[in-house]
């Protein structure tokens, strides 16, 4: 794993959006494999900024994102679609047709996830995997014990999961129980992937993915398996 030390959360975006938008320039038709939470969306706004100031174009871009709520439709604000039109896909110019999510209401969930599987094999498999990390090191939402042969499936959420992500529920309105994510053979199988690891709350788990061995406890140490990783980390999520 090749690891960048970021001086602030904002060198962070400005480094994980600079390999975007380069692997972007040198293949208009990339595959990019996207995630969600607080991590990202930083990013998402250089690449939205470049796009309006130096015309990066998407036209070409497919995109493929980690996971998704079982039971929210996509114009549900918590849900994870509605979180990508807002943050990102309203504001350049890649058409929707080009984006995939899993679908939370499929009627046949598990014949949603090998549609799922299907169509990132199909697009040619990602380039570049953009990644955040869970307190518990899972990656997409693969909890700790995930099989590492594992593709896209329906997973039941920790309560720690729940909990760190209540804050974009409204209050009093219940937290999906189950999640589509990719699995960790599918994540793997990205050319590239950019791990982001930001603030002080991701100090302990960064230090425990630099330290402990390769292990299915800790989902995330399977990158450590990969060819072609880069972590960024910012200063807070270093200082431990
Ligand atoms: N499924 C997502 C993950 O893909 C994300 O990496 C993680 C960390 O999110 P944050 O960046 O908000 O810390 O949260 C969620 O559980």
């Amino acid at each position: 794993m090749e690891i960048i030390r970021a001086t602030n959360y904002d060198d962070l975006c400005e480094k994980a959006a600079a390999l975007l938008i380069s692997q972007v320039q040198q293949k208009p038709n990339a595959v990019l494999g996207l995630a969600t939470g607080a991590t990202p969306t930083g990013i998402y706004q250089k690449m939205v900024a470049d796009h309006q100031e130096r015309g990066t174009s998407y036209a070409g871009v497919r995109t493929f994102n980690l996971d998704e709520y079982v039971g929210l439709p996509p114009e549900h604000p918590s849900s994870f679609a509605y979180y990508m039109r807002k943050q990102l896909f309203d504001r350049i110019d890649l058409p929707l047709a080009q984006t995939h999510i899993p679908s939370g209401v499929a009627t046949d969930l598990e014949q949603e996830c090998r549609q799922y599987e299907e169509a990132i094999l199909a697009a040619g498999g990602i380039d570049m995997q953009i990644l955040g990390i869970g307190m518990n090191g899972h990656i997409g939402f693969n909890e700790p014990g995930t099989p590492f042969h594992s593709v896209t499936h329906v997973v039941t959420l920790t309560e720690s999961t729940k909990q760190a992500n209540r804050r974009y529920f409204d209050e009093g309105e219940t937290m999906p129980s189950h999640a589509i994510t990719m699995g960790l053979a599918t994540i793997m199988r990205s050319k590239r992937i950019v791990l982001l690891v930001s603030g002080k709350h991701k100090a302990p788990i960064l230090h425990r993915l630099l330290n402990e061995p390769v292990s299915e406890d800790l989902p995330a140490s399977i990158l450590k398996q990969h060819s072609h990783v880069t972590v960024i980390a910012d200063a807070d999520a270093w200082d431990q």
